[in-house]
C-alpha cells in the first residue's frame, strides 16, 4: 500500500473527510513551495496536489492560469519541482500527488519522469488530458515506481464510463463536480448530490470531489457524499493574500463533517 492509499485509509477508519489542497509549484518561488507543503502537512491535510506550471493549462481557470504564470516568470521547471520535493521528504511524510498535462511529461522523457518522481517520493499522478484510452504509455512505468494514477470522471461521464474508471481503481477517484474549469463557485448543480452519490456507490476506492469548492460550508456540504473534497484555487488565493489561518479553517471543516 503506498503513502497516499494509507492515509485515506487512515481517514476512513477515523470517520473522517479527506482534504486535499492543491498549490502551484513555484508560485512565489521554490522555497515558498517548501514553506507552503510543510504548512499544509501541519495544518492536517491528507495529502497535497502539487500543479506544475505549463503555458497550455486548458482545464484550469483563471485563478490557477495566473498562479501558473507568475510561477513560469519565476523560471520554476518540472525537474525543479522534483528536486524540491526530494530536498523536502526527510521532513515530510504527507502524500504528495503532482498534476500535469502530458506535454510536459513528453518534453521530460516518460521514462526519466516516473524514474524522478518516484525517487522524490512522488505518491500520485494526476494527468487530466491523458483518457483512460491512452493511459497504458505511463501506466505499466508508475505501476513499477508505485504511483497511483488518479482518474477523473465528470457531471456528463456516462455511468458506464464512471464504472469502467472507477475498477481502475488506484488512489482515490476525483469527481470533478462542476461542468467547466477550475475555480470557485457560489452555487452547485441541484445534482451534484445525487451524482457524487451514484460514483459513490460504484467506486471501490475512496471518491474525492473537485472544483468550485472554496468554503468551510461547501466543504462540509460535499464531505457528505463522498469520502472528501481537493480545493484548488480558493487555497491559491489564499496563500497570494497570505491568511493562512482561513486555510486552517477550511482544513478543519473536513474533520467535522457529520458521517
Ligand atoms: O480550483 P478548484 O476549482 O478548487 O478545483 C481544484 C483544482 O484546482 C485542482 O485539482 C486542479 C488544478 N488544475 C487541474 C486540472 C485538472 C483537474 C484538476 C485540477
Amino acid at each position: 500500500m503506498n503513502r497516499l492509499e494509507k492515509a485515506l485509509k487512515r481517514t476512513k477508519e477515523k470517520n473522517k473527510k479527506a482534504f486535499v489542497p492543491y498549490i502551484m509549484a513555484g508560485d512565489g518561488g521554490l522555497d515558498s513551495l517548501m514553506e507552503r507543503i510543510v504548512f499544509l502537512e501541519s495544518c492536517g491535510a491528507t495529502a497535497i496536489e502539487v500543479g506544475i506550471p505549463f503555458s497550455d493549462p486548458v482545464a484550469d481557470g483563471p485563478t490557477i492560469q495566473a498562479a501558473g504564470l507568475r510561477s513560469l516568470k519565476e523560471g520554476t521547471t518540472l525537474k525543479a519541482v522534483l528536486e524540491t520535493i526530494l530536498n523536502l521528504r526527510p521532513i515530510v511524510s504527507i502524500p504528495i500527488i503532482v498534476m500535469t498535462y502530458m506535454n510536459p511529461i513528453y518534453a521530460y522523457g516518460i521514462n526519466s519522469f516516473i524514474e524522478d518522481a518516484s525517487r522524490a517520493g512522488v505518491d500520485g499522478l494526476i494527468v487530466p488530458d491523458l483518457p483512460i484510452e491512452e493511459e497504458e504509455i505511463i501506466l505499466s512505468h508508475l505501476n513499477v515506481a508505485q504511483i497511483e494514477l488518479i482518474r477523473l470522471v465528470t457531471l456528463t461521464s456516462s455511468e458506464e464510463r464512471i464504472k469502467e474508471i472507477a475498477k481502475r481503481g488506484q488512489g482515490f477517484l476525483y469527481a470533478v463536480t462542476v461542468t467547466g474549469i477550475t475555480g470557485a463557485r457560489v452555487d452547485f448543480h441541484k445534482q451534484v448530490g445525487d451524482y457524487l452519490k451514484k460514483i459513490q456507490s460504484v467506486s471501490p476506492i475512496p471518491v474525492l470531489a473537485g472544483f468550485g469548492i472554496s468554503t468551510p460550508e461547501q466543504v462540509k456540504g460535499m464531505g457528505q457524499y463522498c469520502d472528501g473534497v481537493v480545493v484548488g484555487s480558493k487555497i491559491v488565493d489564499l496563500f497570494q493574500e497570505n491568511k493562512l489561518d482561513e486555510i486552517e479553517k477550511l482544513i478543519q471543516a473536513a474533520k467535522t463533517v457529520n458521517v
